[in-house]
């Protein structure tokens, strides 16, 4: 018999909703996301993008439905179990890196390895190598403001995958890029989580970046209003 933990979909949604005020901004979603798999997420401005990331990822709660990642179902845990999974399972990048200004980047990639009980020294270490892995090796004892705008955006990359988490949510990773730069930052992040298996949700308004994706999915007016299977080059 096959492996439940193996064949089930990493993350499963059903009947998403979400409401700020009069706004419906998810009106019931359905999406599995498999294990490993790069989904690149894609709508207009305001169609519900981000709140669905965000309820994915637990940092949100839905009005309605549930989301299940990894076998847990979230709206059973509290606040803090959630908390504790986020850390645990999920990494975070955003169009602005939101790097700490005042540490460099080794010291930014490795604050949440010392957060999860790393010794200084090991996480220094790793976070080392992750700036490596990114292609920043000897850029490690820069501050944010000594970067350029792709250099900031790997070392973003480099802290939320530092973790080795399950699912990496990231919303518009390459947008405040120019196109060689946003490119560039792309493939590396992504040979980075295709080596590691991490499963990738992308919001992206660029179809060459949704290219990259095994599979885009359309958001508009707080509904999935397509899915489609993108070919991996
Ligand atoms: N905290 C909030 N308070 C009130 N309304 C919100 C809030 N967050 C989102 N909305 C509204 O919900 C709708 C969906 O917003 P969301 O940010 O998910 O869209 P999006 O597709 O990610 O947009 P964009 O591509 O512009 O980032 C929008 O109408 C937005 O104004």
């Amino acid at each position: 018999m096959a492996d439940l933990a193996t064949t089930a979909p990493l993350i499963r949604a059903t009947g998403l909703r979400k409401s700020f005020g009069p706004t419906e901004a998810l009106r019931g979603i359905d999406l599995d996301i498999d294990r490993g798999e790069v989904v690149a997420v894609m709508g207009p401005s305001g169609s519900g993008k981000s709140t669905l990331i965000h309820c994915l990822a637990g940092v949100l709660t839905p009005d309605a439905g549930d989301v299940t990642i990894n076998g847990t179902e979230l709206g059973r845990l509290d606040a803090d179990a959630r908390a504790r999974l986020r850390l645990k399972e999920i990494g975070f990048v955003f169009q602005f890196g939101q790097l700490l200004p005042d540490l460099t980047a080794v010291d930014n990639v490795a604050l949440p390895l010392l957060m999860g009980g790393a010794s200084r020294r090991a996480a220094r270490a790793e976070s080392y190598a992750w700036l490596e892995r990114l292609g920043l090796g000897d850029q490690g004892d820069k501050f944010p403001g000594q970067m350029s705008g792709g250099q900031a955006q790997r070392v973003a990359i480099a802290r939320a995958l530092a973790t080795r988490p399950t699912v990496l949510f990231a919303d518009e990773p390459t947008g405040s890029l120019d196109s060689v730069a946003a490119e560039s930052v792309l493939e590396t992040m992504l040979d980075v989580v295709r080596e590691a298996r991490t499963t990738v949700l992308l919001i992206t308004h660029d179809p060459r970046t949704a290219a990259y994706a095994d599979r885009e999915v359309i958001v508009r007016d707080g509904r999935l209003s397509g899915s489609a299977l993108v070919g991996r080059s």
